[in-house]
């Protein structure tokens, strides 16, 4: 099977009278692409994939896989999980213990029908492409975890699905392990040629793997695109605090005679706002800087870590608190004093929303 596009269209899901778990979502994801679904506990993440995955029925909104409409949420029509031509890979790996690591990647494919010339050829190409053609011949007690997820993603790419699903596959691994095994995650989609969903909160990994990310809250899409998109234009200020390393400085500001102000110090004009209303502006963390007295609003220093020959100083404004790369140490405990660049990157209502250019 080849890469399909994936679209989502107005996907909703409603466990019981509760809020939606996912509510409206729209997405258009090329053939090939690497979509990553993110955002925090409780977003409707997981819900979105087990729909796709056919584990879980939309209650409304389509999914279609190109021209196949995979389930219809109005209608109710639905190709079941196991003729969508999907892979999924877990956390966790069930082998078949009494089975060879080459049965359990022939499995699938003898499951599929496929005949068993097809099968042994396609087995060692994928136990190759995993590294672990030298240990077909073994039972899966006689591996490491290691060698055993590997067995378990040839397994899931060996009938070629169209669809590769991903539910935080590295939540268990230490922080090293972490980034290796994404590599090789990445890798693994690309041999594929599937289309990829995966599922995380960790925006650091979502930026290293994806081509495309979805952002969620509350069930509803925040943003969806590239990650540069994402990070160079942010739709909103929850996406511009929750993406980058470190992410955007967020300033709240109140408007009085169209200036944004905050401590008596200009952030921008906002002509189109009302006195008293409040807006942010937003910077890129390496545009603002830190000094020990001077103009500008006064901030408490909490953390300052080296990173790349520079310093990345945490500071608290109020109930926020943001991260800003300069090239001096602040000592933590004590004040700094902020001072912005005449401009902003951008402008967010009091909804979050972005508003037009700053003046
Ligand atoms: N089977 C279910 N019955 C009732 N409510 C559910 C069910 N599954 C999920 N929910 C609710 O739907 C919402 C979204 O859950 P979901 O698991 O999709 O979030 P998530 O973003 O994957 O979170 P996490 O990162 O914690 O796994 C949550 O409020 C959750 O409590």
């Amino acid at each position: 099977m080849t890469a399909a596009p994936i679209a989502l269209h107005g996907l909703a899901k409603r466990f019981g009278s509760g809020p939606a778990a996912v509510d409206d979502l729209s997405i258009d994801l090329p053939a090939g692409a690497f979509l990553v679904l993110l955002g925090p506990s409780g977003c409707g993440k997981t819900t979105t994939l087990r729909m796709i995955a056919g584990l879980e029925d939309p209650t409304g909104g389509r999914i279609r896989f190109g021209d196949r409409v995979i389930a219809d949420g109005a209608t109710g029509a639905l190709v079941p999980a196991e003729r969508r031509g999907i892979g999924m890979v877990f956390q966790s790996y069930a082998l078949w213990p009494h089975m060879t690591v080459r049965g359990n990647v022939e499995w699938p494919l003898t499951v599929a029908k496929w005949g068993a010339g097809d099968r042994r050829v396609r087995a060692d190409e994928v136990l190759g492409m995993l590294g672990v053609d030298h240990l077909a011949d073994r039972y899966p007690g006689e591996l490491s975890g290691g060698q055993q997820q590997r067995v378990a993603i040839a397994r899931t790419i060996a009938p070629r699905p169209g669809v590769l699903l991903f539910d935080e596959p590295l939540s268990n691994l230490d922080a090293r392990l972490r980034v290796d095994t994404r590599a090789e995650l990445v890798a693994v989609h690309r041999a594929s040629g599937a289309t990829s969903v995966y599922v995380t909160h960790d925006q650091t990994e979502a930026l290293a793997m994806a081509t495309h990310i979805a952002v969620l809250k509350d069930g509803r899409l925040e943003q969806f695109g590239t990650p540069d998109d994402l990070l160079e234009r942010p739709a909103t200020a929850f996406v511009a605090e929750f993406l980058g390393s470190p992410a955007a400085v967020l300033v709240e500001g109140r408007v009085l005679g169209g200036c944004l102000e905050r401590e008596g110090v200009r952030l921008a004009a906002v002509p189109q706002l009302a006195d008293g209303a409040r807006a942010s502006a937003m910077y890129r963390p390496d545009r603002p800087t830190l000094s020990p007295t001077g103009r500008g609003i006064t901030v408490q220093v909490l953390e300052c870590t080296p990173a790349a020959g520079r310093w990345v100083t945490t500071v608290r404004l109020g109930d926020r608190r943001f991260a800003v790369v300069g090239d001096a140490r602040r000592p933590v405990g004590t004040d700094a004093v902020l001072q912005l660049p005449e401009r902003p990157d951008a402008l967010f209502d009091d909804h979050g929303e972005r508003m037009g250019e700053s003046a």
